[in-house]
């Protein structure tokens, strides 16, 4: 099998697991394992998280730490032209369907750089292989926010983009494939425990 029909096979093999593991999960709800954001999140930082979808595990316990801490979250947006990027709400707030059919925020939404993105996911390995949708919108997304030069008047680089998956534990798969664009997790959060590769 090649790298893409692999990929594929996978794809369909966890999201069966995960729409069996997310009906019979009596309460939906879940907390964080660890809390192991201490320096991550403060009053300033941009924390990118995803509007759930179908038996996607929820990444509110996570927005409700960065909220605490004075984190502002922004969402992905799928925009016309086909690149993903990431917004934090306008003055009115407004929600809209993205091209992807996604929740997304509206017309008068803040284009922003995230300093921590939370990553919607199919599948995860252990050394933080990502399998998603298939649509290839983090990796090129995250690419393009490399990227984008420093802030005017500083000669600091910006620091890495701190990229953490959030999944339901029977999303773990062994050793996936990685292609050359596929962008790392540096965590990976389940219901479970707080894995660091
Ligand atoms: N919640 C969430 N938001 C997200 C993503 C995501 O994966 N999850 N995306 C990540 O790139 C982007 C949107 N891209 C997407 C690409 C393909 C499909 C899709 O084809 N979904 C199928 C399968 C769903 C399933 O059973 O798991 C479908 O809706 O039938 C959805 C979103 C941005 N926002
Ligand atoms: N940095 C990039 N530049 C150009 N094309 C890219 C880049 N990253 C990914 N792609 C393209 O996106 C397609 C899908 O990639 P992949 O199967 O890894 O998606 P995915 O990570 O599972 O999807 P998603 O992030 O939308 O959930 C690939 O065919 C690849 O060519």
């Amino acid at each position: 099998m090649n790298q893409l029909t692999d990929k594929q096979a996978i794809r369909q093999i966890i999201r069966q697991r995960r729409r069996d593991f997310f009906g019979a999960r009596a309460g939906k709800q879940w907390s964080l394992p660890e809390d192991r954001f201490g320096q991550m999140l403060d009053r300033g930082t941009i924390l990118a998280s995803y509007f759930p979808h179908g038996s996607e595990a929820d990444p509110e316990p996570v927005v409700r730490m960065a909220l605490g801490a004075l984190a502002t979250i922004a969402y992905p947006r799928v925009d016309a032209d086909g690149l993903m990027r990431f917004y934090t709400f306008g003055p009115s707030r407004s929600l809209c369907r993205d091209t992807a059919n996604m929740l997304a925020p509206g017309k008068d939404a803040w284009l922003s750089r995230p300093d921590v993105i939370l990553l919607p996911l199919v599948a995860f390995d252990r050394t933080g292989t990502r399998l998603g949708q298939g649509g290839g919108h983090y990796d090129r997304a995250i690419a393009a926010l490399g990227q984008l030069p420093a802030p005017e008047h500083t000669a600091i680089a910006r620091p890495p983009i701190v990229r953490i998956g959030i999944a339901w534990s029977v999303q773990e798969h062994p050793p996936l494939p990685r292609d050359p664009w596929d962008i790392p997790l540096d965590h990976i959060i389940t219901e479970q425990e707080w894995i660091t590769p």
